[in-house]
């Protein structure tokens, strides 16, 4: 096991021990939000490409930005998106690659219709009113943990925007499933009834029947209304003649959809005021753009339009900085599909590729004091998109989709929470990292709201 059979030159690095290979360092957690130890020890000794083996499964690292541009390049060529087994065999019945390509093939005009700008323009009045909405609730309470609280929030915003499920009873049951589901993702796959793999499994498989419930209940509604929602595409796409796609894929792509818009941007918010917490002088300057924003307008009251959305410039610097210091996916996988001959190296067909977008954020040649949070550095730089040194939404054919949506949810809270509140942190607000995973320590704020003098 040490000396893997490859027709080239292997990356260095340990393969660990047999089977467990070096699974046990990969987890072991850090407080720090610099790259993680496991990453970083082995940069220092090996350099930015080495190998590994975790959960029985040979690895090469990449912390080099060209190497992981190159490989988000060749994304279906040399390598293709893959997932370790226990993560794909809860998350759903279809591999996330074919998902993908269903996403693409058949329901292009969705991705184009909800997360393109016309849908996003559209999207601004129900964001802010349920982002208002939600501090006026918090604002009463003693105090409000925010990952908790945000995630709640986006799961609404979400489910609102999919399948036009409204804030209430089926939404916060559809939720309580889903967060079983979350929480035993990542947990021992013992399924007995009381472990929290058992609930996982639970959880997915009663949000599966709420959603199938939900696609029913649209089914037998009038047809022939506009297509305003994910379900409304799938339905058209289902009556088509020779499509492929089944109710079964949908299902899958929905919740694959709340999946991956749940954890990232709730995790960016709650970050985000935290940084702001922080940073004083950065708050003050936000907050600037925002009561600028109102300044302007002739009615206080009327809502955000696209053009005040568009103007946010300070905002969208704020939301690069925070996704690049909170490195909401901190690990991209890739399976290569041949031998790849790369940078004095060999690939061998069938080894993972770990991206470690970390090493690149943190790169200190990259970017000046990596640690420091600073959203003015974004000034000369290209905002939006990816780049060699910027993957916090990934790159190439498998760019986030839901990136402009996320950054719309997060300015659209931002403006409501800097005009109109202030707060003060409570507690917590520290995160704890494994190089794939990271969890809030429970960030506790009280939120107030901010008179005019103020
Ligand atoms: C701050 C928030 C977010 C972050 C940091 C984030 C990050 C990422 C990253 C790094 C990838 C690339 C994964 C890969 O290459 O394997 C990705 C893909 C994806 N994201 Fe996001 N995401 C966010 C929000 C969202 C939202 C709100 C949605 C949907 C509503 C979404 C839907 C997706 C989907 C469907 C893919 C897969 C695309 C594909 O495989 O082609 N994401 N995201």
């Amino acid at each position: 096991w040490r000396n893997p059979r490859c027709n080239g030159k292997l990356p260095p690095g340990s393969m660990g021990f047999p089977l467990v290979g070096e699974t046990l360092q990969f987890f072991s957690p850090s407080t720090s939000s610099d790259v993680h130890p496991f990453v970083k020890d082995r940069m220092e000794r090996y350099g930015p490409i080495f190998k590994t083996s975790l959960v029985g499964q040979p690895v090469i690292v990449s912390a080099n930005s060209d190497l992981n541009h190159f490989v988000f390049l060749q994304e279906g060529q040399l390598f293709q998106s893959w997932y370790p087994d226990t993560f794909t065999e809860v998350l759903g019945r279809q591999n996330l690659s074919s998902l993908h390509d269903f996403m693409y093939k058949y329901l292009k005009n969705m991705v184009l219709s909800l997360f393109g700008p016309e849908g996003l323009k559209k999207m601004i009045p129900d964001v802010e009113r349920m982002a208002c909405q939600t501090l006026q609730r918090w604002s009463i309470q003693e105090t409000v943990e925010l990952k908790d609280a945000t995630s709640s929030l986006i799961f609404d915003l979400t489910a609102k925007k999919l399948i036009s499920c409204e804030p209430g009873n089926a939404s916060q049951n559809l939720r309580d499933n889903f967060v079983a589901f979350i929480q035993g993702l990542i947990s021992f796959p013992l399924n007995i009834p009381g472990t929290a793999y058992h609930k996982c499994l639970q959880g997915r498989k009663n949000t599966m029947k709420m959603l199938k419930k939900l696609l029913n209940e649209r089914r037998a509604a009038i047809p022939g209304k506009n297509r305003v929602d994910f379900f409304d595409f799938v339905l058209e796409e289902l009556d088509k003649e020779g499509t492929i796609l089944t109710e079964a894929i949908a299902l899958d792509l929905m919740f694959a959809l709340l999946f991956a818009s749940y954890e990232t941007t709730s995790l960016a918010l709650t970050m985000a005021v935290k940084f702001l917490s922080d940073h004083p002088s950065v708050l003050r300057k936000l907050r600037e753009e925002h009561e600028a924003i109102l300044g302007n307008r002739e009615n206080t009251d009327s809502g955000l339009t696209w053009k005040e959305y568009k103007s946010m410039t300070y905002t969208f610097q704020f939301i690069n900085e925070t996704v690049r210091l909170a490195n909401i996916a901190p690990l991209i996988f890739r399976k290569a599909l041949r031998d790849i001959e790369v940078k004095g190296y060999t690939i061998p067909a069938g080894w993972a590729v770990m991206v470690i977008p970390p090493a690149v954020h943190l790169n200190p040649a990259k970017y000046q004091d990596p640690l420091t949070f600073n959203p003015s550095r974004w000034e000369q730089g290209e905002i939006n998109g990816a780049s060699k040194n910027f993957m916090a939404f990934g790159g190439g054919m498998r760019f986030c989709i839901g990136a402009d949506f996320a950054k719309l949810q997060m300015a659209v809270f931002l403006h409501c929470l800097v005009t109109k509140y202030r707060w003060e942190p409570i507690k917590g607000g520290n995160t704890v990292r494994t190089p794939g995973l990271q969890f809030p320590d429970g960030f506790h704020i009280r939120l107030m709201e901010k008179t005019r003098m103020e």
